[in-house]
């Protein structure tokens, strides 16, 4: 390690996403101004923070909530100068295929009365059930503002809920809620709907990201003001990187001679760029993209030892954007006139094509904006597959645009799974192996100061930082 004392002259971050862009920012704040920080993006800044123009508005497209105690998004927010719009909730209702087993009152005690009366406790169970988790993952926040690293994101995970949530990591959210003592009906009716509006996919998916689904529904949740996509854009100017607008297609192990003597092992980052094929030479690497063929297509090359082979299987998911009037009797309402509500969740049933609809407020949102269900308004559908025209006409009965992006949005979730690693080669780190564990911007952003901390510590031979034991205990008597 005595060769690498000095500091580093170049890191490459692959991928300008929330990952890429907060690593750009972290490693600046670790290694100093020195460090030349090069960003490869292939597409645009933001990654899956976009948004979408429908009839001269934009809107979220891609991540657009955030939970109030992501601190890493909150903090990024506030150096970076941008702000908050005002949030106003509609009423949800929860459609089974056949009818509304759920639907919110406009009065707060009607829909508490009426959640009682379905659910039991299971509701104030469930908020309780994930404050805890919650709580126990705020620990991240403590040992990194210490600067504690971790090589591997199962190691990352168990220091802040030890064998608990690693075990929440291999069952299903359906068997971890059962366990805990969760009603079928429960699962099926309330559960189910978050999981299917929020990733996608059923109560199979893991304990973990199932509980961040669960809190992905609490109260104040936020977004940023002119689209989250900024918080990127604002990193990557405070981190002063370089941004290099190419897709990297290949990285390859080169020894170059040191000029004062011996030898250095530098990583050959080679992309295509608008002016043609080029190459770089880094002392550290970020992949902060998923690593599969379909979303990055990066070949690891003359390895030895050989980097680990795996490929991310993503999701797909459909965000169908609609100028138009929702159609109430395609959901059941014999008198459209009494048709409330402003967002629909979906339980599991064959029939169904949609994962939900919800109105959405423009980026730059202002007061003015009312949410009017039953008037024109822009909803966002999630589906897995393109809504056909007979879809279409099924779901509104009258639009004026249309506009859809196709995302391959989160991972597929399956058990049992074991996370990719984060170090693929002495000095090569992934970031997206996190997404395992759950996939949101702030979990993108804890990878991401992890992964500068961990080069840093890794650079500086600082071994007493990395999978240190029982940090909880050990901090409890820092300030
Ligand atoms: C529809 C949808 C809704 C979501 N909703 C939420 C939400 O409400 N709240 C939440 O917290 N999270 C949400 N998420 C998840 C969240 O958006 C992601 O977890 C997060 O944005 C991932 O960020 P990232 O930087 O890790 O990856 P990405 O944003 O995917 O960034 C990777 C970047 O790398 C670039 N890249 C890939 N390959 C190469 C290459 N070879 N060379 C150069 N560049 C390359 C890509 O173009 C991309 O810009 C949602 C995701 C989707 C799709
Ligand atoms: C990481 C922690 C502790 C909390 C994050 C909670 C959160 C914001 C989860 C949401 C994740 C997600 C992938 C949401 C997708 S859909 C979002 C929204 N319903 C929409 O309409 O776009």
């Amino acid at each position: 390690a005595s060769e690498l004392r000095y500091p580093p002259g170049k890191i490459a971050v692959i991928g300008a996403g929330i990952g890429g862009t907060s690593a750009a920012y972290f490693l600046r704040q670790k290694f100093g101004k020195d460090v030349r920080i090069d960003v490869f993006e292939k597409g645009t800044v933001g990654g899956r923070l976009a948004t979408i123009n429908v009839e001269g508005k934009d809107y979220e497209a891609g991540g657009a909530i955030i939970h109030p105690l992501n601190l890493h998004m909150k903090h990024f927010v506030k150096v970076l100068g941008l702000s908050v719009p005002e949030n106003r909730d509609g009423l949800l209702g929860i459609y089974n295929g056949e009818e509304f087993v759920f639907e919110e009152s406009s009065w707060y005690i009607i829909s508490i009365l009426k959640l009682l009366w379905h659910y039991g406790f299971n509701p104030v169970r469930m908020n309780m059930w994930v404050e805890e988790i919650l709580d126990k993952f705020m620990r991240i926040y403590r040992y990194q503002s210490h600067d504690y690293s971790f090589s591997s994101t199962e190691g990352l995970l168990h220091a802040l809920g030890g064998n608990d949530f690693i075990q929440m990591l291999n069952r299903t959210i359906d068997e971890t809620m059962q366990k805990a003592g969760f009603s079928q009906k429960f699962i099926y009716e309330v559960v189910t709907p978050v999981m299917r509006v929020n990733y996608g996919q059923g109560t199979n998916i893991n304990g973990f990201v199932g509980a961040v689904s669960l809190a992905g529904a609490d109260s104040g949740l936020w977004s940023v003001k002119g689209g989250n996509k900024l918080v990127c854009t604002g990193l990557l100017y405070a981190s002063k990187a370089q941004l290099i607008s190419g897709t990297v297609t290949s990285i390859e192990e080169r020894t170059r001679p040191k000029r004062t003597g011996g030898t250095v092992k530098l990583y050959e980052v080679s992309y295509n760029s608008a002016s043609g094929s080029m190459t770089d030479m880094y002392d550290i690497v970020l992949i902060a993209t998923p690593l599969n063929r379909k979303m990055s297509n990066i070949t690891f090359r003359n390895f030895n030892p050989l980097v680990a082979q795996f490929s991310d299987h993503y999701h797909q998911t459909v965000a169908t954007f609609v100028h138009g009037r929702i159609n109430a009797s395609f959901f059941g309402y014999k008198d459209p006139s009494r048709f409330h509500l402003a967002s629909i969740f979906t339980t599991e049933n064959p029939k169904l094509f949609i994962n939900s609809i919800g109105v959405v407020s423009p980026v730059q949102n202002t007061h003015e904006e009312v949410k009017q269900p039953m008037g024109p308004a822009v909803w966002k559908v999630f589906s897995k597959e393109p809504l056909t025209k007979e879809q279409m006409n099924l779901l509104f009965s009258s639009y004026e645009s249309v506009k859809e992006k196709k995302w391959l949005a989160y991972p597929h979730y399956s058990l049992p799974k074991k996370c990719p690693p984060i170090i693929l080669h002495d000095r090569i780190y992934y970031l997206n192996g996190i997404e395992w564990v759950a996939s949101a911007m702030e979990m993108s952003a804890i990878a991401a100061k992890n992964a500068a901390l961990l080069s840093y510590h890794h650079w500086y031979g600082n071994v007493n930082m990395i999978d240190q034991e029982d940090l909880n205990e050990k901090l409890k008597t820092e300030l």
